[in-house]
């Protein structure tokens, strides 16, 4: 699982198809979100998951904490791997390990001025459930974890790697103009970006996707 790149917050099959064809191996879909404003339906995200041909990969975005939920919905959609963003109990990550052991779950650290001994304890005790965390950037202003824009300070991202027994994939405020500067100080596993690869009309652009993958890749390159 190391040198990923995944594109979050798929919303249609031709973008789908898109970030593919420009080398995107992970597509993440954001899917039942509190503001129940998703951008795709779920019934679309299965057809378009169910179409990916290993080692591309469909991801479920998702703030569901409940682990019998999760496996529910994940097994409606077909994904292979999960992305738990919200709050989930430690409890639910064992749980959700025990039903279904062969399901990636990546689990959110999302990144706030002042919450470094938080996360760094949030993951010495849950990286036994968890197959990979993912940093994500909090928005103070408008109380958003997740597909802010922003970046935050990336000596927490590293200090993340650092201590987690487990894979890490940096996310929050990348681009392509940011990417290879986050990878090569931080040392991640995979990398995941959504708002730096959209265009003015909110779609993911080609040749923004196509940049973030190639620098990506030549910085995994330089680390490796
Ligand atoms: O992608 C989404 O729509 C999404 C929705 C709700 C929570 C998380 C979401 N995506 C994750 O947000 C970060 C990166 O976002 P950005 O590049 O800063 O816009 C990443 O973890 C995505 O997987």
């Amino acid at each position: 699982m190391n040198k990923l790149v995944q594109v979050a917050g798929i919303i249609d099959a031709a973008e789908a198809d898109m970030c593919i064809a420009q080398g995107a191996d992970w597509l993440g879909f954001a899917l039942r979100l509190p503001s129940g404003k998703d951008d795709i339906a779920e019934q679309d995200a299965a057809v378009i998951i169910k179409g990916l041909d290993a080692p591309h990969a469909g991801v479920l975005i998702s703030y569901l904490t409940d682990a019998e939920e999760v496996s529910e919905f994940c097994r409606e959609l077909g994904v292979v791997a999960v992305q738990l963003h919200g709050d989930v109990a430690t409890e639910e990550l064992r749980r959700l390990k025990e039903i279904r052991p062969e399901l990636f779950v990546l689990k959110s650290l999302v990144v706030k001025e002042d919450n470094v001994d938080e996360l760094l304890k949030l993951v010495d005790e849950t990286h036994p459930y968890v197959d990979m965390y993912i940093t994500d950037t909090f928005d103070p202003k408008t109380g958003a974890k997740g597909a802010t824009g922003l970046t935050h300070d990336w000596s927490v991202s590293a200090e993340l790697v650092r201590r987690s027994p487990k894979p890490l994939m940096m996310a929050g405020g990348l681009n392509p103009e940011n990417v290879g500067d986050a990878i090569r100080t931080v040392r991640p596993a995979a990398v995941d970006a959504h708002t730096g690869l959209e265009g003015p009309d909110g779609r993911k652009d080609s040749a923004k996707v196509a940049k973030f993958v190639t620098e990506a890749r030549r910085a995994f390159d330089d680390i490796a």
